[in-house]
């Protein structure tokens, strides 16, 4: 059994925190205490990686696949676990980043 709480304060840097909690679903045994920022991070840029995979990459031609160009909006927790995935899966022409 897992609960994740988060908390969203968008003026503060980083705007999320929170944790996981994973319980044994036998006993309820607490087993750990992650750091849901990077589980969260993580989660969520592979997530968007899969999603622009199907509804994008896959029907590219081979011309656009060679031009294309990554822009990551914002450069905080999740822009840089999207920065990571992103340019690891896939070959980029050009990647910009558009900090504040
Ligand atoms: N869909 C999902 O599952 C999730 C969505 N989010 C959302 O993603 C967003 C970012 O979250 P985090 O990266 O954790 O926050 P963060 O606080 O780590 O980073 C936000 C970054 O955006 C920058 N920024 C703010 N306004 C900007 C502007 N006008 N131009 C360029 N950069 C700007 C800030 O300087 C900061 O570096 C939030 O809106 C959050 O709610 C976060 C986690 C999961
Ligand atoms: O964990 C999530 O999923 C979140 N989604 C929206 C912003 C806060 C965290």
């Amino acid at each position: 059994m897992c609960v994740k709480t988060i908390t969203s304060f968008p003026e503060s840097s980083p705007a999320i925190d929170g944790a996981v909690s994973l319980f044994n679903s036998n006993n309820g045994r607490l087993l750990l205490i992650a750091d849901a920022k990077e589980i969260t991070a993580r989660r969520t840029a592979t997530a968007s990686f899969l999603a622009t995979q199907l509804l994008a990459f896959k029907k590219w031609k081979n011309e656009q696949k060679e031009n294309a160009i990554l822009t990551i909006l914002g450069c905080g927790v999740q822009g840089r676990a999207h920065l990571d995935v992103f340019t690891q899966l896939f070959k980029w022409n050009k990647v910009k980043k558009k900090k504040r």
